[in-house]
């Protein structure tokens, strides 16, 4: 039958939006030709009149549906027997009707008599599992989500796959429909088990898509011009700058108090860019630990000792009195590297070597959030099992390791006595640079980025990453990580966390 035919193919709704520009047969038959010429596969088409003007310009099957507001019933898609019979008449090959279980007009069951009895197929245009096996139950040929979200409550913005999936236990012929907008959406909509898929808006409503891209294009406009106040919170300093589009303008830094809490650092910034206020449209804040749901927890108490669970976004939000986000500080450098630094777009990973070592990962374009690439508390099976991998690399364990050979000073006197010559400050750099590379060595075989970048005072030392390049276990070429330097410097998790910010607000 003619459903059979319709199997895994498009149908397009040309439904100019009532009173608009486009709102007339000359319009609407255009929109049905170049459907055709685009090659759908069947079409639905609003309206007696606008059924009339297409049925003789065309082949493809139609699915017929007229529209009404009326005012004793919320029943808008062909709500009366005469309206099923007019399409039927007009040369519909599918009628397509509202059957969500609202006061109506005119009964399912009669509706499909007036259908059937004319030789056309009836398609229930449901919102939930129940309308659709109510209309089954009745005689419907086949079933759409077409209704989903339209029955009260805010609309949401993507199309329900959980229902387009669940339909299909009732029946093979499932249509998907409704805000399918993107190419992904359709092609899911198949996957999980759509018999055929409705386009409509994306393709036909033009007003609507232009209104799509022009938010956009006013957000992101906004976005552009607007700075927005990043705060880098970090175990020794807190940096305070206001970034547009990826670069940074004004900016003051404060030591971080470790004896009080995130309250006083927030209260403390506060304090120090109040004359910033009105310049800025949001707030951005790049932390050590882990974010989750814009609530701040430690996974390393000795790098910054904050209270389990703390409601940071909220925080921020209402001292600053704008929208806040907030982010882990290596993941929101790795975002800014990839930005507008030395990740060039490409997927990455990204490493901050310095008093400890932090990581984010960049895969097809989106930063994973989370745990993901918090590297330095990795116990690595390359190295020994039982430390965090920070502790055989970072600053800290270098300067420790000077200090067990009877030299006392931090990581930067090391690095000055390897440079001249000294064998057992060579030996410590090479040690903490051997391990790096084992552990890029694993995170290229693990995620094969087109890039690793390393910053943090360790890593962009003079020589460092000749070191670990030259400590890279022989695979062959392919397996070989591009390691190259950190280019964003100290901003890096400012400029990050800004453009998050400044996307997921
Ligand atoms: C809810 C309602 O009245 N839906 C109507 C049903 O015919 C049309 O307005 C939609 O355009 C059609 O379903 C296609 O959906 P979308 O335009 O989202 O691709």
């Amino acid at each position: 039958m003619l459903l059979d035919s319709l199997k895994h193919r498009l149908i397009v709704s040309c439904q100019p939006v009532t009173s608009g520009p486009m709102d007339n047969a000359e319009a609407v038959v255009g929109f049905a030709l170049a459907a055709e010429v685009g090659g759908a596969s069947a079409l639905r088409i609003e309206s007696i009149a606008y059924l009339k003007a297409v049925r003789p310009r065309t082949k493809l099957p139609i699915v017929g549906i007229v529209k009404r507001d009326l005012d004793d019933s919320p029943i808008r898609i062909t709500p009366y027997i005469d309206d099923a019979v007019g399409l039927c008449e007009a040369g519909a090959d599918i009628v397509a009707f509202d059957a969500t279980d609202r006061v109506r007009p005119a009964t399912i069951s009669a509706l499909i008599v007036a259908i059937h009895g004319r030789g056309k197929l009836a398609m229930a245009d449901c919102s939930s599992l129940d309308d659709a096996k109510a209309a089954l139950a009745a005689g419907v040929d086949c079933i759409g989500s077409t209704l989903s979200g339209y029955v009260g409550g805010t609309v949401p913005d993507g199309p329900d796959f959980e229902l387009i999936e669940a339909m299909q236990a009732l029946t093979p012929y499932v249509i998907a429909e409704g805000r399918i907008k993107f190419l992904d959406d359709a092609t899911q909509a198949l996957r999980r088990g759509a018999h055929a898929v409705v386009v409509g808006s994306a393709i036909t409503r033009t007003e609507h898509v232009t209104e799509w891209f022009e938010h956009e294009v006013a957000r992101t406009a906004r976005a552009l011009k607007s700075p927005v106040l990043a705060i880098d919170i970090g175990g020794t300093k807190i940096l305070a700058t206001l970034i547009t589009n990826g670069r940074a303008g004004a900016e003051m830094q404060i030591a971080t108090d470790r004896k009080v809490g995130p309250d006083h650092w927030i209260a403390e910034v506060a304090e120090a860019v109040k004359s910033w206020g009105g310049q800025y449209g949001s707030v951005g804040c790049a932390v050590t630990g882990l974010i989750d749901d814009g609530v701040w927890s430690p996974l390393n108490k000795s790098t910054l000792n904050i209270p389990e669970r703390f409601p940071l976004v909220a925080r921020l939000a209402s001292t600053f009195g704008v929208p806040a986000f907030a982010a882990n500080d290596a993941q929101s450098a790795a975002w800014g590297e990839f930005r507008h630094g030395a990740g060039a777009g490409q997927d990455m990973v990204f490493l901050t070597i310095s008093t400890g070592i932090g990581g984010g990962i960049v895969v097809n374009g989106r930063l994973l959030g989370g745990l993901a690439g918090h590297y330095g508390i990795l116990r690595s099976p390359s190295t020994n099992k039982s430390l965090p991998i920070e502790d055989e690399v970072s600053g800290r364990w270098i300067a420790a390791e000077a200090e067990r050979a009877g030299h006392r000073g931090d990581a930067a006197t090391v690095f000055v006595a390897a440079r001249a010559g000294e064998a057992w400050a060579d030996a410590i750099i090479a040690n903490s640079a051997s391990t790096v590379a084992l552990l890029c060595q694993d995170i290229q075989l693990t995620l094969d980025p087109q890039r690793i970048v390393v910053g943090g005072g360790i890593g962009l030392a003079d020589g460092y990453l000749d070191r670990v390049r030259a400590a890279l276990p022989d695979l062959g070429p392919r397996c070989k990580p591009q390691i190259v330097s950190a280019r964003c410097g100290r901003h890096a998790g400012a400029i990050g966390v800004a453009e998050l910010a400044a996307t997921a607000l």
